[in-house]
């Protein structure tokens, strides 16, 4: 990959994930922006139900720590002479790690990143080791990532741009400094943005708890709204593009995120906005399409109750599907860190992978 620049905007938000005394260590997600705490781990079980109850939320954030669970398992597993041993040990927490939550595939990646893992050492190996090797390797890596996808997609930016964000795909939601938080970042870094608008990403508030905290922590402007302002704003603000991170990028460029971000993409097209996702390679699923993306359905009381209070009559039916799937056909462009795929549909994405496998 040709070197692009270095650094860039810098970071003040504290880390989702750290590897701190020996021990996994969680901000706790559910608590901010009023509170940052940090909870620890040493099992694989707690951090599976810490990844369901959205102690760490986000796609690569989620991979990442389900790495570290992988590592933790293994050092409370007694020495086993061989992978099928090994294999066996490690299934129940595995399969905790696996069922923690269904859409992000960057889940399922770094398991089976793991799985390679206890395959080369688990002859004799150690395995543990190696898992927590891993596990801090996938960590680092998804911040360059991160700042390479920040890269690429700040150069699509016009001078003097509004962008529209939804939920957070920024420093909490991966490994660091974030994908369409990147990018924001990014050409923040380059002046090219007049300011940021968020949406509050109901129900759970990621946009309006997290980004609005992250961008400002970093001075960069940003303005929070209701989803339902979207119409609206992007009439009278005009902004160049909306800028989301996606949960799983099918082969044929439909992308499953945050619920709302299709509803975005067709508001963005009725008003000429155009639509990026900020998405690494591990992001990508080329083994299905977007309708086969399993949507994860959150318990009602997210809906039926704020803050503590219910809010819906009593036996209120209630859909929560946490993710919808936006259609390639109105993505304009996907960025990885491997560059950009424009317009995407089956054969470009399949080739910026292919392309992306040949260049390691
Ligand atoms: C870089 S994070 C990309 C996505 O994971 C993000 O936009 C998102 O939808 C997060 O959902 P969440 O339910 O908070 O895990």
């Amino acid at each position: 990959m040709a070197p692009l620049k270095n650094g860039g905007c810098p970071l003040s938000t504290p880390d989702a994930i750290r590897w701190h005394n020996d021990q996994l260590q969680l901000l706790d997600q559910r608590r901010l922006p009023a509170h940052c705490d940090y909870l620890s781990y040493d099992d694989a079980e707690s951090v599976a139900t810490a990844i369901r109850d959205m102690v760490v939320r986000g796609a690569p954030a989620i991979g990442i720590t389900a790495a570290y669970g992988m590592a933790l398992a293994a050092r409370r597993c007694t020495s086993q002479p061989s992978v099928a041993a090994w294999t066996q040990a490690l299934d129940t927490p595995r399969r905790a790690l696996a069922d923690s939550r269904p859409t992000a595939v960057n889940l399922f990646w770094a398991l089976q990143r793991c799985d390679s893992i206890i395959e080369q050492y688990g002859n004799g190996g150690d395995v543990a080791g190696a898992l927590l090797e891993l596990a801090k390797a996938l960590h680092a890596e998804d911040i360059h990532i991160n700042r390479r996808i920040g890269d690429h997609g700040a150069s699509l930016i016009p001078e003097n741009s509004i962008v529209y964000t939804h939920c957070n795909a920024g420093a909490l939601a991966t490994g660091g400094y974030g994908t369409a938080l990147g990018v924001i970042r990014s050409a923040w870094r380059d002046g090219r943005l007049r300011g940021v608008i968020a949406g509050e990403t109901r129900p759970w508030m990621q946009g309006a708890r997290l980004t609005s905290w992250e961008l400002m922590q970093d001075n960069i402007p940003v303005t929070l709204a209701i989803e339902g302002a979207a119409a609206q704003l992007m009439r009278e603000l005009r902004p160049s593009w909306v800028i989301v991170g996606a949960d799983r990028v099918a082969a044929n460029g439909d992308a499953a995120n945050k619920i709302g971000t299709y509803n975005l993409a067709i508001i963005a097209r009725h008003h000429g906005v155009k639509v990026m996702v900020a998405a690494p390679t591990s992001t990508f699923d080329r083994n299905i399409d977007g309708p086969q993306i399993p949507i994860e359905q959150r318990p009602a009381e997210e809906i039926t109750h704020s803050y503590g209070q219910r809010v819906a009559p009593e036996g209120c039916q209630v859909s929560n599907p946490a993710f919808d799937v936006t259609p390639a056909a109105l993505i304009d462009a996907i960025v990885t860190e491997h560059g950009v795929i424009y317009q995407p549909d089956r054969e470009r994405v399949l080739a910026h992978l292919n392309a992306a496998e040949d260049a390691q």
